[in-house]
């Protein structure tokens, strides 16, 4: 995992400001004063998160935190109701989704949305075949089976494959967009304990080797342990914590909105 100065950084709305200023810093993404609203429903209010480059963050929190709803506003799936994000030094607030892809940003939902009756090497030119042909499809495609650790699976079909084996393929297929950022939903929700591993180890070869950064939401403290150095916990639509997997792991505070202690 990379080490990176600004994550630590509490001040983001600084970070932001150097951001709209065009100074450069490791900061890959930052969002400031971010707020959704669902009609009179404020789903996330004055976030104000960053991400630096070729970092594995996760972000945990409660059911119905605002954790999805924060990934949405990055991807530009949601538009905010206010606050603004930037991506390396530009403000993409209003910038549509496709082309915060091109940019390089990628998601994998939390619902697995491979095709069941195509083989994993269909499957993974999906994503890539509009971006390139000939030689370097092929190359991206076998870049994503291996990124997927599907290599000796290309021929078979989808619907073969284990739930956890599903979930590898797209994080793969994500990873052939070849994202400098990459979040995933919950990426190994009803997994069993060796599928995590897999996964675990799939997101930090991408991270490692790709340098990739991640941001993935997860509920599981001992996945989060194994891939993340730092966490952000977000509680009522705000962030409430952030720190080290230890520091979050040991405070009373999260273990008591966990418990569902506090409203
Ligand atoms: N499209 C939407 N329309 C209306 N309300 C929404 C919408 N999306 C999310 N919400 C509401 O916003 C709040 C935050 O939802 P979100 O899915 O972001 O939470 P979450 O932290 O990802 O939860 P979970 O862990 O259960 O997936 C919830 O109360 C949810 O009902």
């Amino acid at each position: 995992m990379s080490t990176n100065d600004t994550a630590g950084n509490p001040n983001v709305r600084q970070t932001a400001a150097e951001l709209a200023t065009g100074d450069r810093t490791d900061t890959l993404l930052a969002t400031d004063d971010l707020r959704k609203d669902f009609g009179g429903f404020t789903a996330t209010d004055e976030i104000d998160f960053s991400v630096a480059e070729g970092e594995l963050r996760c972000l945990i929190g409660p059911n119905g935190a605002g954790k999805s709803t924060l990934l949405n506003l990055v991807t530009g799936s949601y538009s905010p109701t206010a606050g603004s994000v930037y991506y390396n030094g530009h403000d993409i607030t209003e910038l549509a989704p496709h082309k915060r892809v091109q940019r390089g940003i990628s998601m994998k939902f939390q619902v697995p949305s491979v095709y069941s009756d195509l083989t994993v090497r269909e499957n993974a030119r999906l994503p890539i075949q509009r971006f390139a042909d000939g030689d370097e499809r092929r190359r991206r495609v076998d870049e994503a089976i291996d990124s997927a650790g599907l290599a000796g699976y290309e021929d078979v079909d989808a619907s073969q494959l284990s739930h956890g084996q599903q979930q590898q393929l797209e994080i793969g297929m994500a990873a052939a967009l070849e994202p400098e950022l990459l979040l995933l939903d919950e990426p190994v929700a009803g997994l069993d304990v060796a599928e995590r591993e897999t996964i675990a180890e799939r997101i930090v070869r991408l991270n490692e080797e790709r340098d990739i950064a991640f941001v993935v939401i997860e509920h599981d403290t001992d996945f989060v342990a194994s891939i993340a150095e730092k966490v952000t916990v977000l509680h009522n639509g705000e962030i409430f914590r952030e720190g080290t997997v230890e520091e979050i792991e040991s405070d009373p505070e999260v273990q008591r909105i966990y418990l569902g202690g506090e409203k």
